[in-house]
């Protein structure tokens, strides 16, 4: 492994993006290396310190990802769908490791990421924090130890500006209960209700999307069936938790073959 991974944070003034940068100037095991922000954003061109309201870094925020990336040995980005793919090319080209914590990708988005991950290392994960990841664990044995006459539900709260829905990690939570239960999660998923739905269909899941103020992210699995209730959950209070993840990630990467992995396998939790 290079003594200290320089790493580039794209996003850079984004909320992830802000904690991400902090975190990486705080780290002795990593370098902050390169800013990236989308081309025409007002922080292009600024020193990323002035930028973020504080003393000068030396460090000018940039909209050249390539440029960027060839001095990376890690690229930790959580933005939006349409960048993170670029990124998952160039990352590859660099020979970067490439962190994602973007979520609301598509099936064709996860695609290009899977060809990426042919020449590099990616990591992706709907939440980074050790909290959830092991949230998913449980979820699945739950799932797996209940018949189907147990409903499962998923509600998760965010905070007003979130653009997509179900959240990533709603989405990694009912992947676990899906696989707990050995059914495709595609095939049995109720994306909210409204209107007259007809009565719950048995063996489906439910997931169930509320926004508001700052709410930095909380997730509920519930399990139903007449008489009893299981609730597990998780809140998380500080976005830092998610960066101190995707930094563990950037360096766990770096000595890790091509191909694409999980926070499970950062974490040392995959069974
Ligand atoms: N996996 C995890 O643990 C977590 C994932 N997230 C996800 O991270 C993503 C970002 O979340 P926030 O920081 O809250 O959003 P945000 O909207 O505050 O920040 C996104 C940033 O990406 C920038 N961006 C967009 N396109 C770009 C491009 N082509 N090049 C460079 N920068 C570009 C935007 O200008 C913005 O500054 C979301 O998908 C969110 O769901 C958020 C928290 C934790
Ligand atoms: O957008 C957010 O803020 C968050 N997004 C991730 C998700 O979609 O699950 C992780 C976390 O809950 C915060």
């Amino acid at each position: 492994m290079t003594e200290r991974p320089g790493v580039v944070v794209t996003g850079v003034s984004g909320r992830m993006g802000r904690m991400l940068a902090g975190e990486v100037m705080k780290s002795d095991r990593l370098e902050l290396v390169g800013a990236l922000e989308r081309a025409g954003h007002d922080w292009i061109g600024q020193d990323l310190g002035t930028a973020m309201g504080g003393a000068e870094l030396g460090l000018t925020v940039e909209d050249d990802a390539l440029e960027a990336f060839a001095r990376a040995q890690a690229v930790i980005d959580f933005t939006a769908p349409a960048a993170t793919v670029e990124f998952a090319d160039l990352a590859a080209q660099a020979r970067a490791v490439h962190v994602i914590g973007t979520t609301g990708l598509s099936e064709e988005d996860l695609h290009r990421i899977h060809v990426a991950a042919r020449h590099a290392v990616i990591v992706r994960a709907g939440n980074m924090s050790l909290g959830v990841n092991l949230l998913t664990q449980v979820t699945r044995q739950v799932a797996a130890a209940l018949d189907a006459d147990w409903d499962i539900e998923i509600i998760e709260s965010h905070h007003n500006q979130k653009v997509d829905a179900p959240s990533g990690t709603a989405l990694m939570l009912g992947e676990a209960a899906a696989e707990g239960r050995g059914v495709k999660l595609d095939e049995v998923s109720d994306r909210g209700r409204d209107g007259i739905t007809g009565k719950r269909e048995p063996g489906h899941i439910g997931f169930h999307a509320i926004r508001g103020g700052d709410i930095v992210g909380e997730h509920e699995v519930l399990f139903a069936t007449a008489g009893e209730r299981i609730k597990i959950s998780h809140i998380a209070s500080d976005r830092a938790l998610f960066a101190r993840g995707a930094l563990k990630a950037a360096l766990w990467g770096q000595d890790q073959r091509p191909g694409e992995y999980d926070m499970l396998d950062v974490l040392g939790l995959k069974d």
